[in-house]
């Protein structure tokens, strides 16, 4: 039986700006995305059922608003083999922690399925079916740090140091659509005129959601204490960088015990792409 593993890597947003706001209520942002080498894990299964089934850690997501179903779904009019699939999920990533781990498994799938149902679609057109799941999943799609613009699916490549990440969920939830639609989130950063640098950076989202979430200021106040600290996304995770690994995971043992946290390095590509390309070289 034909059967694939894949990790859903974690995304950072290590700067997010926001320059405006589109007629339909979508956001123009600048954001600097890297992956990190840790995520959820997926199986792939093909069945002999002409179904889509999820099992593992899908607890509290109904399956039709699973976004691993929902990009199946969006792929199953592209497929040239008639078979089902089972999907297995390991979750790691905190939901809704600005990590992007639903946007991650929805990139995963498709990534995954285009090979297994041999759908013949490029990166291109897999990044255009993955925005209508969501804004972020072209970025994983591409799988390559980079700078998005637009509502994020507007990519280019970046090389950006590679650094030891630790990141800490504060257990507070927030929600993006909340932060998108309070009147107080700042929507004017003008747009980065090149060459620019890191230092001039910073996450527009972070001083609003530290207001309505006191446990992300508190999260943070923790990390600057070690190391430069911001929020990713819209929250609630907090990252601190540092250089070396050793250093990353003793401030991991300091961390109150009422969070959670992963200590991950960055990577150029993401380790999606590296392990399909490991199978498809096994399967050839
Ligand atoms: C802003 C980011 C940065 O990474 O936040 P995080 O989700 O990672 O925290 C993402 O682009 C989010 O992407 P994603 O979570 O996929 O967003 P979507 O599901 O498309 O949209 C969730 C809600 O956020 C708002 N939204 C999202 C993206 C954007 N550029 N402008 C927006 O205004 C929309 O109102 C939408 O109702
Ligand atoms: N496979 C999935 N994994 C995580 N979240 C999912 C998944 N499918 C749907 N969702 C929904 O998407 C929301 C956002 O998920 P996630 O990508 O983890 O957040 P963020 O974009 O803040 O990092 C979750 O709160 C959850 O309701």
């Amino acid at each position: 039986m034909t059967k694939l593993t894949l990790t859903a890597p974690a995304k950072l947003n290590l700067f997010l700006h926001i320059n405006g706001q589109r007629d339909d209520g979508y956001h123009e942002l600048e954001s600097l995305f890297t992956m990190l080498d840790f995520g959820d894990e997926l199986t792939f299964e093909l069945s002999d059922y002409d179904d889509i089934e999820i099992s593992g850690d899908v607890q509290g997501i109904p399956k039709e608003d699973n976004l691993i179903y929902k990009a199946a779904s969006a792929l199953l009019p592209r497929r040239r083999v008639k078979k089902g699939v089972t999907v297995h999920l390991t979750k790691h990533l905190p939901m809704g922690g600005g990590v992007g781990g639903g946007s991650s498994d929805a990139a995963t799938t498709l990534l995954a399925l285009n090979t297994l149902w041999n759908c013949q679609l490029s990166l291109s057109e897999l990044a255009n079916i993955g925005l209508q799941l969501g804004a972020d999943v072209p970025v994983f799609i591409n799988g390559k740090t980079a700078l998005a613009q637009g509502v994020g699916e507007q990519l280019s490549s970046f090389e950006q140091a590679h650094k030891w990440y630790l990141v800490v969920a504060p257990g507070v939830h927030v929600s993006t659509a909340k932060i998108f639609t309070d009147p107080a989130l700042p929507r004017d950063t003008p747009k980065l005129k090149a060459p620019w640098s890191m230092t001039e950076t910073r996450n527009d989202c972070e001083e609003l959601v530290k207001k309505l979430y006191p446990e992300v200021e508190k999260t943070l106040t923790w990390l600057l204490k070690y190391a430069p600290s911001r929020m990713t996304g819209t929250g609630s995770c907090c990252f601190a960088a540092f250089d070396d690994e050793q250093t990353a995971q003793r401030v991991l043992q300091d961390m109150p015990s009422s969070w959670q946290g992963f200590v991950a390095k960055s990577a150029s590509e993401s380790i999606t792409h590296k392990q399909l390309a490991t199978w498809l070289n096994k399967e050839k």
